[in-house]
């Protein structure tokens, strides 16, 4: 049996002074503003988290790591991705997932292999099974603003 799940996340960015950094598929990536949030805000790895949660048919990002949990304040999502894709267990395996991170800048083509890299290492799969690109919105709406960032992934899963 096959199974596809769909995940969407935003984060705004945070203001400067905050001294957040940006943390895309679980890459520092250089950049004066980072992103708001209660963990790392990796809206990457969330994006990709809920598309497996998805598609096995389970509950949400949100419902394992609640946001007003201390637990998971600052935490690395990568790990938490790492969390669910046990959860999920091993009578499903990961066929593909595919991701897209939507804004304006920074420009994450010099990163996408960095990230692939750390996405399918918590997915337990090969890098080849993971896709990443970036893509701007043409400057329009909250992306375009450069007021936050918004990412989109796709991942089937089949019945071992
Ligand atoms: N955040 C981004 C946005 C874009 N790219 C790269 O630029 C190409 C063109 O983007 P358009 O939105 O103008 O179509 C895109 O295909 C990416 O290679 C990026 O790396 N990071
Ligand atoms: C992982 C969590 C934990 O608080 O991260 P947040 O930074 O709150 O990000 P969001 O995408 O709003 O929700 C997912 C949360 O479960």
């Amino acid at each position: 049996m096959l199974r596809v799940g769909l995940g969407v996340d935003v984060h705004a960015f945070a203001p400067p002074e905050a001294g957040r950094r940006l943390i895309l598929g679980g890459v520092d990536v250089p950049h004066e503003r980072g992103l708001a949030g209660h963990s790392d805000a990796d809206v990457l790895a969330h994006a990709v988290t809920d598309a497996l949660l998805g598609a096995a048919g389970l509950e949400d990002i949100g419902h394992y790591f609640p946001d007003t949990d201390p637990r998971w304040k600052d935490a690395d999502s990568i790990e938490l991705l790492r969390e669910v894709r046990r959860v999920v267990g091993e009578e499903w395996s990961v066929a593909n997932v595919d991701a897209v991170l939507i804004c304006e800048r920074p420009k994450v083509r010099d990163y996408r292999d960095e990230m692939r890299r750390n996405l399918a290492g918590a997915l337990g799969v090969e890098v080849g099974q993971v896709s990443v690109r970036g893509t701007t919105s043409e400057r329009l709406g909250f992306t375009g603003r450069g007021e936050g960032i918004a990412a989109q992934a796709v991942c089937l899963i089949s019945k071992v």
